[in-house]
């Protein structure tokens, strides 16, 4: 039914995901612990109290010198040590990595190039060798990362390190999935009469992996009462609506929408599949985006506007999105932009098929989708928006 729907009035596909990043109002900061912080983005720079490490620290294991040698080791500082006195000309003490250097030592000799006797260490020293210097990690007062990092397992243990317990982030965005369809059945295959529900399944992770939380997962009646009480009273700042999205009589989105006084910001996007995506705000500011309830074509609207607006919401900028080759070129369509699984190989992105807008057999063997912007003719590269939207984007 592609030819039905005329697409004129259809945003562009990049134009709809700037307006769905841009109108998402980015959460204002809260502090919370750093387990809390995971996958939240920082709301502002990470600056260190204190220089790190506070103290010059031994490198390696073996003996903390002064002078030249030989040393008469006179006690043996460990990690956990309270401070000792500090050396003079031809003394040693044992050292553990990480403890702290004595005052007055010259360097740190590993203990597999010293020769021991008894009391007594030889070997030859390179003045300041195997310390870690006070502050060369940073220093007091040092911004560590800018605002805009997304909080991950390295970021949580240098919080850590800096003496940190909390952070100031912009909260992950709520977001509710209302899946509708009087067809859909939770359980057993789908036959007449009856379809197994795809695009509940799918959300969670989906929604996660975007940097959102997920509040609620609810399957409506075909009714526009239920659509319109469910996003009324939703308390999500991100409310998808999958299936309804079409012009059909249990198509109830648009009419939901215009009830609820909400702003249809984007209505449809020229884009395969995907077409009768849908984004608007609602009168306090929350967004309802509406999903095809073809699964693939809900998988490729929720990447294209729902990512931006989750992504805008976090206080980050849009993914650029790489460049790839397509081995033997890819049709382009002549008004709509196509988005078509691919796995990235080293020759290029290859289409992997089945591609159908009801299936999604081929996005879940696919690692992106090829963006195949609109033309007259073949493309012979495209950019790859990658199917797991938790993908760090590298700098663009
Ligand atoms: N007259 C027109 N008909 C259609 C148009 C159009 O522009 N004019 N667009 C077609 C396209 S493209 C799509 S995509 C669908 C979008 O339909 P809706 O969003 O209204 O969704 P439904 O009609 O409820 O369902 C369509 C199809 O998908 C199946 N479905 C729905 N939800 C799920 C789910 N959660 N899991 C699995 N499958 C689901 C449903 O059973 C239908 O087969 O409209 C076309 N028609
Ligand atoms: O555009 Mo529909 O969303 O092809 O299936």
């Amino acid at each position: 039914m592609h030819g039905r729907r005329q697409v004129t009035g259809a945003a562009s596909w990049d134009s709809a995901r700037r307006v769905a990043h841009l109108v998402a109002r980015v959460g204002a900061g809260v502090s919370v612990g750093l387990q809390d912080a995971v996958g939240c983005v920082l709301a502002g720079p990470l600056v260190a109290t204190a220089p790190v490490p506070p103290v010059d620290r031994a490198a390696m294991d073996g003996y903390a010198v002064c002078g030249v040698g030989p040393w008469r080791v006179v006690g043996e500082v460990g990690v956990a040590s309270p401070s000792v006195r500090g050396l003079v000309d031809g003394e040693a003490y044992g050292i553990t990595t990480g403890a702290a250097v004595p005052a007055g030592a010259t360097g740190v000799v590993r203990e597999e190039d010293v020769l021991r006797d008894g009391e007594w260490v030889r070997g030859s020293v390179v003045v300041g060798r195997h310390i870690r210097r006070a502050g060369e990690e940073c220093r007091a007062g040092e911004v560590v990362l800018p605002t805009g990092v997304v909080v991950d397992g390295p970021v949580v243990g240098l919080a850590a390190s800096l003496g940190l317990s909390r952070l100031v982030v912009v909260p992950r965005p709520v977001v509710d999935v209302l899946v509708t369809g009087d067809e859909l059945v939770q359980r057993g295959s789908s036959g007449v009469g009856r379809v197994r529900d795809a695009i509940g399944p799918m959300m969670p992770e989906l929604v996660t992996r975007a940097g959102a939380e997920l509040g609620v997962v609810q399957q409506l009646a075909d009714s526009r009462a239920a659509l319109r009480e469910a996003i009324a009273g939703s308390s999500a700042q991100v409310v998808f609506v999958s299936g309804s999205s079409a012009a059909g009589p249990a198509d109830h989105l648009r009419p939901v929408l215009n009830e609820l006084a909400a702003e249809l910001l984007v209505d449809g996007v020229a884009c395969r599949p995907g077409h009768p995506q849908a984004l608007a705000r609602l009168q306090d500011d929350r967004l309802v985006i509406g999903l095809p309830g073809n699964p693939f074509a809900a998988l490729t609207a929720f990447l294209t506007l729902g990512v931006a607006a989750i992504t805008g919401r976090r206080g980050l900028p849009l993914a650029r999105l790489p460049i790839a080759p397509i081995p033997g070129g890819i049709d382009c369509h002549p008004h709509s932009t196509r988005l078509v699984p691919v796995r990235v190989t080293d020759q290029g992105a290859v289409p992997v098929g089945h591609a159908g807008s009801a299936m999604l057999r081929g996005a879940a063997a696919a690692d992106a989708l090829a963006v195949v912007d609109p033309g007259p003719a073949q493309a012979i590269a495209a950019r790859l928006l990658p199917l797991d939207p938790g993908a760090r984007p590298w700098a663009g």
